[in-house]
């Protein structure tokens, strides 16, 4: 499917003003404030799981356009706490993801797990697979590496960015870690009262 950019045109979410933004394929768009500052219902907004004013769209194709479960596949967030719905890990992929598995440390035999004996690491790494398995054009990732430790914390952040530049994936990221954004992000907004802030200095 085409890449393109995730563009949000005057978009209002609870009580943050209004956010425009273009975030272009491949670039990482990360997203840092105070607890219950507004960044997973700013996410949500994105995604068409709340009520809200403004417009999104992914590669011009506005969300008006596409029925919701189509532009949620489209424009698919992982949240910090991911929903397991069948029994087994191997059901809920929609494609084959050996060779991610693999680079998140899982052996095969994993897409046999039941869910109940998932460590809140594990689901967290495999909500990520299971996001990129459904091959979406933009990523909204919601403290993706919050329940793991330093070490899977950068596997995991090393294997994402390598996913969202190979697939050109424009990525708003929710992260509080300075380290992590100074590691993953191109860009980074910090919200400030309801202001969302250009920080500057990213990368190295
Ligand atoms: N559906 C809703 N209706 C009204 N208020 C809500 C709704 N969902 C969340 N809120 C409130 O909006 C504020 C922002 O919530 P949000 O979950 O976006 O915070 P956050 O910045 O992601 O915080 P954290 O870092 O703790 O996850 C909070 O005060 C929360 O209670």
């Amino acid at each position: 499917m085409a890449s393109g950019a995730l563009t949000l045109d005057h978009l209002k979410a609870g009580d943050l003003d209004p956010v425009s933004q273009t975030i272009a394929p491949g670039e990482i768009l990360c997203l840092s404030g105070p607890s219950g500052s507004g960044k997973s219902r700013l996410l949500r907004a994105v995604a068409d799981l709340d009520p809200h004013e403004g417009s999104v769209s992914i590669a011009g194709e506005s969300q008006q356009e596409l029925r919701g479960h189509s532009w949620r596949r489209a424009v698919m967030m992982v949240p910090a706490d991911s929903a397991w719905w069948f029994e087994t890990v191997g059901e809920h992929m929609p494609a084959p993801m050996t060779e991610a598995l693999k680079q998140l440390g899982f052996d095969t035999e994993v897409s046999d797990w039941s869910i109940d004996r998932l460590s809140s690491g594990e689901k967290q790494r495999l909500a990520l697979v299971r996001a990129l398995a459904y091959q979406p054009r933009a990523l909204l990732l919601d403290e993706p590496t919050a329940n793991l430790d330093p070490d899977a914390t950068r596997e995991t952040e090393q294997w994402l960015c390598k996913m969202i530049r190979e697939q050109s994936l424009p990525t708003l990221w929710v992260a509080h870690d300075r380290e992590q954004i100074k590691r993953v992000a191109d860009r980074h907004l910090h919200i400030e009262g309801t202001r969302l802030v250009e920080s500057s200095g990213e990368k190295g």
